[in-house]
């Protein structure tokens, strides 16, 4: 469920009016149930920031290029951008929600995609 849940919940308030609700940091529970699985599967915690990473390496740089391509295409479609850095076949990738300063629903959704994209 929590997975799933869009980067900012569309709510209707008529029919010419959107409104974007605001989105959060991840409470101590989500941090527990969501967070925890993804750093025992390589994510780690940024020093001094809420925010994760992960260091891919690929076979080369057309794989790392590809991954790169399937993520961004996500990123663009969640309106939910990665920090990234590429050389050659690796890829760092790091989540936070500038809009929250912090790590909410949408970085578990991304580093969840990521690690898909990665197979
Ligand atoms: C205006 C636009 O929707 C926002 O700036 C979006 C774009 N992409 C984003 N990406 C990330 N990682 N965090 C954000 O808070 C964010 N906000």
């Amino acid at each position: 469920m929590l997975l799933t849940k869009p980067l900012f919940s569309l709510v209707y308030k008529s029919k010419f009016h959107i409104q974007k609700m605001a989105v959060t940091t991840l409470t101590t529970e989500q941090r527990d149930q969501i967070l925890k699985p993804l750093l025992s599967s390589g994510w780690e915690m940024v020093e001094n920031r809420d925010a994760i990473i992960k260091k891919y390496s690929f076979k080369d740089f057309n794989e790392a290029f590809g991954f790169m391509t399937r993520v961004a295409l996500k990123a663009d479609k969640n309106d939910h951008h990665p920090e990234w850095f590429n050389v050659y076949n690796r890829v760092e990738v790091t989540l936070s929600t500038h809009d929250c300063q912090g790590l909410s629903t949408n970085d578990i959704e991304l580093a969840t995609f990521c690690d898909e994209a990665a197979k």
